[in-house]
């Protein structure tokens, strides 16, 4: 479904990305691992089209959209939730909800308010409510639900669970392994790694803007020197 080779990115004449290797099957929930500035969000926003790839390849759908225009990657099926919370303040939660809205035809089962609100029922009770008066769990939330909205083919996290309670972080992920049970892709970036071990089917390891490592979270689990090295935990 994504394929990125070879990658290189940055921001103006400072180079951030020298070689990134990700693959994403149809119905994988992969992660992105590394310690603080080793180009994860760089990764994730040169693959949206939000940083332009100064070399290599970024295939989805079987599709080349490496230096797309984040509008096309969208429309392609790829929905982020960047880090950072960003709902539209003024909005109201539906509003917000469907503001994005986007009707896949060829999705059987396509995101619809009423799943987005069976799915985070205190967004339905917050409807009518402007999103900038909600709780952070609560704009997360609406962030998860509005991407959702999109019906994405590939779902990206950048940090979804960042400064969040206990409790709501944990409600957050309950969502995410329910949209794994349902074959949604989803690629996702945090720092939770036991809960990451827990969910996701492989990792890929970021330092220094290159891809040195990918496994299996019992890869992981049986490699604390690996964990340590390049994830600092
Ligand atoms: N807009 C920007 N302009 C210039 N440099 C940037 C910009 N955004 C990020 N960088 C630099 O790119 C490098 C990689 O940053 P990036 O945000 O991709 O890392 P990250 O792995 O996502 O880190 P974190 O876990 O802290 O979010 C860092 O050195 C950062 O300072």
């Amino acid at each position: 479904m994504l394929s990125v080779a070879k990658l290189q990115s940055g921001y103006g004449r400072s180079q951030v990305l020298f070689d990134v290797e990700l693959e994403i099957g149809e119905g994988e929930v992969i992660t992105l691992l590394g310690r603080n500035g080793m180009g994860k969000t760089t990764t994730v926003k040169s693959i949206m089209g939000l940083v332009r790839p100064m070399a290599g390849e970024v295939r989805f759908s079987g599709r080349d959209v490496c230096g797309a225009t984040p509008e096309t990657v969208a429309r392609l099926g790829v929905g982020l939730v960047p880090e950072g919370r960003q709902a539209f303040a003024t909005l109201t939660v539906r509003e917000n909800l469907v503001a994005t809205a986007a009707n896949r035809l060829s999705r059987k089962d396509p995101w619809t308010l009423e799943r987005v609100y069976a799915l985070f029922p205190r967004l339905k009770e917050r409807a009518g409510q402007a999103a900038g008066t909600l709780s952070g769990g609560e704009q997360q939330m609406l962030v998860v639900g509005r991407a959702l909205m999109t019906n994405p083919k590939l779902l990206i996290l950048d940090e979804a669970t960042e400064g969040l309670a206990p409790v709501i972080r944990a409600e957050i992920w309950g969502c995410i392994e329910a949209l794994k049970v349902e074959g949604q892709s989803i690629l996702l970036i945090d720092k939770n790694l036991n809960v990451l071990k827990r969910l996701a089917d492989r990792h890929y390891i970021l330092e220094k803007g290159h891809t040195v490592w990918s496994g299996t979270g019992a890869d992981l689990t049986s490699n604390a020197e690996l964990v340590q090295r390049y994830v600092g935990l």
